[in-house]
């Protein structure tokens, strides 16, 4: 290809709406254009990139047994009714009426499609186990789609779905998609880390996203500096708490003033007690009740575990006038003793307090020596607390330490939460009815592509790495009218798209500064700089996009050399 005859609008000044360098430079270097908020096209060079992307996650999908198929992207309504779904998500799913009036969505996934194909096709444990994926565009109406693609209303999604006949099959489907991601992004040239993650409204058991690690990140991660414990913050945990010290005394329960005195730290401060004394009550509104949620003063409520632990679809802080109906007090004086048919769930931490400090549940006043169990009864005591860097790691005690990252890829174990919702089941040898074990496996691939830049860019523009670039390798004549360094520039290009190497030749007749400064804005691995020396010593100028580094080298080694450097990038 020449890049005169390519579609490449590279900008130069960063647009306005992006905030995330990923989001800038894909709109900079000419890899896509927004159709809409959230819905963008992707221009040649972005393709190139996702059918690279595309490519090594079928290699690496159809190593472990994967099979691709393609399933519709527009969903009959009656299948999200029959699972149960189409009235559990609200405006994020698309809903649309075909001319006679049908409702239909744009899938977000595809658990009930696919179940409900199997369902029909699979009636004996002789056919499974079943890897079946695609590569499909996804739709979910984000209220705030941003980022570019990192958080769009339309995006590309790898999704494998894993049928088994019990949860050991299901454990070894799992194990092999964990390989497969590893090998894929491994192969994409990202840095990334599995983590423990939440399974959220999907269900299921346990689950993994995969995390590019990224400052943008909007995950935030703990990962243990000693062992390999990593997980997502909604998932983390640490070693338990200390238990009840027996030694001290349980002193009577007394009320305070604390005139204007409202968070841990204030009222600690105010009482002379350590933060941790004070336990925080926090008051949730789910979709099914208002429940009390205590803490540690010097901790925070990790709002997943406690959606959790309650079982509930929907969590919400309770607003200001439902805690002053509920406690009869302002935020900031509430707390759980005298509290009536109001679930309290605590802590674990909390039960090991003596002697706390609680909201007095009246106006500038707080209640002293309370003591859990004898002066209120939580209902759940579990762990439902955000855990922090620095704290012990859960496996081996040593630091938790923190990072952001970009979740690129999520794997569940789904059991039958689907098959047995949706009938689909198999006869075992015994000849007896049994539900399918699922799991299921998603890749964000367009998210991938812009994580990657997240990764490798620097102040020129992105660095691609050479597995997913669009192109390889750049040849740029510095003077396309000289008929010697073209005829030079064309040969090197002939004979490096001979060798294997994808490269495009600039023969634009722009000057030579506005070509390196696209050439570095795009991020191609390798600049070929063919200028007066190639005609005159015969030698060209081997760029490296991501060192900087340059070799000057005989036209007849540059293809050897090329070859040689090519796969270190
Ligand atoms: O998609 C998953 C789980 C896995 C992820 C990997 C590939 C297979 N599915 C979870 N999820 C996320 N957002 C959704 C949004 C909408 Cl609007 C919806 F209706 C359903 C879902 C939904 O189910
Ligand atoms: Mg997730």
């Amino acid at each position: 290809m020449r890049v005169s005859q390519m579609l490449v609008p590279t900008l130069r000044e960063v647009p306005a709406e992006a905030e995330v360098v990923s989001h800038q430079l894909l709109l900079r270097a000419g890899f896509i254009r927004k159709t809409a908020s959230g819905v963008y096209t992707y221009l040649p060079l972005a393709q190139r990139v996702l059918k690279k992307l595309r490519q090594i996650i079928r290699e690496e999908i159809d190593k472990q047994g994967g099979q691709e198929l393609l399933m519709p992207i527009i969903q009959p309504a009656e299948m999200w009714l029959e699972s149960g779904r189409w009235h559990v998500y609200g405006p994020e799913l698309f809903r649309l009426k075909d001319r006679h009036d049908r409702n239909f969505c744009l899938g977000p996934t595809h658990e009930e499609v696919i179940t409900i194909l199997i369902r029909g096709e699979v009636r004996s444990y002789k056919q499974m186990p079943l890897l079946l994926y695609q590569i499909q565009n996804k739709y979910r109406d984000e209220r705030r789609p941003r980022f570019g693609l990192l958080r769009g209303r339309e995006f590309i999604m790898k999704d494998l779905y894993s049928f088994d006949r019990d949860e050991a099959g299901l454990d070894i489907s799992y194990q092999k998609m964990h390989e497969a991601y590893t090998s894929i992004f491994s192969r994409c040239g990202v840095k990334f880390r599995p983590v423990e993650a939440d399974s959220g409204a999907i269900g299921g058991s346990s689950t993994h996203e995969f995390m590019v690690l990224a400052e943008s990140g909007e995950a935030a991660i703990l990962y243990c500096s000693d062992c390999d414990y990593a997980a997502n913050v909604e998932k983390a945990t640490t070693l338990p708490a200390a238990g009840l010290d027996p030694a001290i005394q349980q002193l009577e329960l007394q009320e305070v003033s604390t005139p204007g005195k409202k968070t841990a730290e204030e009222v600690a401060k105010f009482l002379g007690v350590e933060p941790f004394q004070v336990i925080k009550t926090m008051f949730y509104k789910t979709d099914k009740e208002v429940v009390a949620a205590l803490v540690r003063g010097d901790r925070d409520v990790n709002e997943i575990k406690l959606l959790n632990v309650l079982g509930a679809l929907t969590l919400d802080l309770a607003d200001e006038s439902t805690v002053q109906q509920v406690t009869g007090a302002p935020t900031g004086y509430v707390g759980p003793v005298g509290l009536e048919n109001i679930r309290i769930v605590a802590d674990m931490e909390v039960m090991a307090l003596v002697n706390a400090v609680v909201g007095a549940n009246k106006q500038d006043a707080h209640l002293i020596n309370v003591n859990p169990k004898r002066d209120f009864q939580p209902e759940i005591v579990e762990d439902i607390r955000m855990v922090k860097a620095g704290e012990p790691c859960p496996k081996c005690g040593a630091q938790l330490l923190e990072a952001r990252g970009i979740e690129v890829g999520q794997i569940f174990k789904l059991g039958t939460k689907y098959s047995k919702a949706l009938g689909a089941t198999f006869l075992d040898e015994n000849g007896k009815e049994q539900p399918i074990v699922m799991g299921c496996y998603g890749i964000g691939v367009s998210r991938t592509m812009a994580a990657a830049i997240e990764q490798n860019y620097d102040k020129d523009g992105i660095i691609w790495p050479a597995s997913i670039a669009p192109y390889q390798a750049i040849v740029i004549p510095v003077a396309p009218k000289d008929d010697n360094q073209m005829k030079i520039a064309e040969e090197l290009y002939k004979a490096l798209n001979q060798a294997g190497v994808e490269t495009i030749l600039d023969d634009r007749s722009e000057r030579p500064g506005v070509k390196f400064k696209d050439a570095d804005l795009i991020g191609y691995p390798l600049r070929i700089v063919v200028g007066n020396k190639a005609v005159t010593e015969g030698v060209v100028e081997i760029r490296q996009r991501r060192s900087g580094q340059t070799d000057l080298v005989s036209v007849k080694d540059s293809v050897p050399k090329i070859l040689e450097i090519l796969p270190t990038l």
